[in-house]
């Protein structure tokens, strides 16, 4: 496909996410149905898709509409390339542009534009929460993520790992924010066939998660309990870092911790997998990594963002509180709990675990903020002593 003709295929996956289709699913229908489209193609048309799909309210003020095709115009524009180089009608390219939209495309823009990016009613309480770096987060929201991996240390360490990466031709690079962190360059979509990550030997797992794992003390013969384990990413990141505790994992829901066994089973750890509703009890350390907004994921996630509502919010809120209060008990007198999420926003962060704190009167030992300044994911860890 020519690069026109792949802005030509985002445009159509882009009209029906417009009519509540999910952007995966419109991805998956859209290759379905063009089964010519290559690897490269899919990828790109993918790519077009997320990049409108997280500037989605600037690229609509910049093209002038809610249309694929008025979004993916606003885009271009907003990257600042002439959309009229690619609305061509050339071959497979999209048709030329009309005199409304070439009209359209040149009305002034405000300064402060990535604040539109977010969802309405969600942007005061975002500004309030996250204060004079909120201009800076607003923009690198509107970004791609960098794609990071953990290191595994049980298995082997970062140069070794590193020069593995290397011989399947992909780039990886130390990250700060974590011991265990490599950022991904070149050849970073073919990850899952490198025989480092078949080996074991690196995982996929986003800096800020491995900081925060990082930064949760735990020791030989402890037992731990990753309490909504989901694929078990926080679970198998605590085996690495200290093979020697006892990790067990649990969730509501069986199906998400499905491929856990061969997930540990590939990075030589051991986590015992608990059955729903029957998590175990008397644990020296609890995390765990709650049901959120996922607003600090919204890079990698972006039609998310557009779908979340107050009142799914507020519902989140709710079952954070009742989820920390039975993991609670879970704890052995003396022991931790360790609260996370992927998110930037304090109600579900620092405002619940003062809530919590107030509600049972533990110790709130340390608490930190992650943002996509740092270049990892928004992510929130708190640890609580018992
Ligand atoms: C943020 S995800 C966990 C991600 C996972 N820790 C990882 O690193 O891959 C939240 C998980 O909480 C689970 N969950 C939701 N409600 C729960 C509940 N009441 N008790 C336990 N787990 C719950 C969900 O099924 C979901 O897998």
């Amino acid at each position: 496909m020519t690069p026109a003709a792949r802005y030509a295929a985002a445009i159509d996956i882009l009209d029906r996410i417009q009519t509540g289709e999910v952007a995966e699913r419109a991805l998956t229908n859209w290759a379905r149905g063009h089964r010519f489209a290559g690897s490269k193609d899919r990828a790109a048309i993918r790519d077009h898709v997320f990049d409108v799909s997280r500037c989605k309210a600037s690229a609509a003020l910049a093209g002038g509409g809610q249309q694929g095709r008025t979004l993916v115009a606003g885009l271009l524009r907003l990257q600042g390339t002439d959309p009229a180089t690619v609305f061509t009608g050339e071959g497979f390219a999209p048709d030329p542009l009309s005199d409304e939209e070439r009209a359209a495309l040149s009305e002034p823009l405000p300064d402060a534009i990535a604040q539109l990016d977010w969802p309405d009613w969600l942007r005061d309480q975002l500004a309030a929460d996250l204060g004079s770096d909120f201009d800076a987060i607003s923009e690198a929201m509107r970004a791609r993520a960098p794609v990071f991996l953990r290191v595994n240390l049980a298995k082997t360490d970062r140069a070794e790992a590193i020069a593995a990466l290397a011989k399947d031709g992909i780039e990886a690079f130390p990250h700060p924010l974590a011991e265990t962190a490599l950022e991904l360059g070149e050849g970073a979509r073919r990850i899952q066939q490198a025989a480092a990550y078949t080996d074991g030997l690196v995982e996929l797992q986003d800096a800020a998660s491995q900081a925060a794992i990082a930064s949760v003390p735990i020791a030989a013969g402890q037992r731990v309990l990753d309490y909504c384990a989901g694929g078990g990413g926080k679970a198998l990141a605590l085996a690495a870092a200290c093979p020697e505790a006892q990790i067990a994992a649990h969730d509501i829901d069986a199906g998400r911790m499905r491929d856990l066994p061969v997930r540990a089973k590939r990075a030589g750890t051991k986590v015992a997998v608990r059955a729903p509703g029957d998590p175990g009890t008397g644990y020296d350390l609890v995390v765990v990594d709650a049901p959120c907004s996922g607003s600090g994921t919204w890079r990698r996630t972006p039609d998310a963002k557009w779908r979340l509502s107050a009142a799914r919010l507020a519902e989140l809120v709710t079952l954070q509180s009742e989820i920390l209060d039975v993991a609670l008990d879970l704890v052995a007198p003396g022991g931790r709990l360790v609260y996370m999420t992927c998110s930037l926003l304090s109600v579900e962060n620092g405002a619940q675990i003062a809530d919590f704190v107030t509600r049972h009167g533990c110790e709130l030992v340390s608490q930190r903020q992650f943002t996509p300044l740092s270049g990892g994911d928004g992510f929130f860890v708190a640890q609580l002593q018992l």
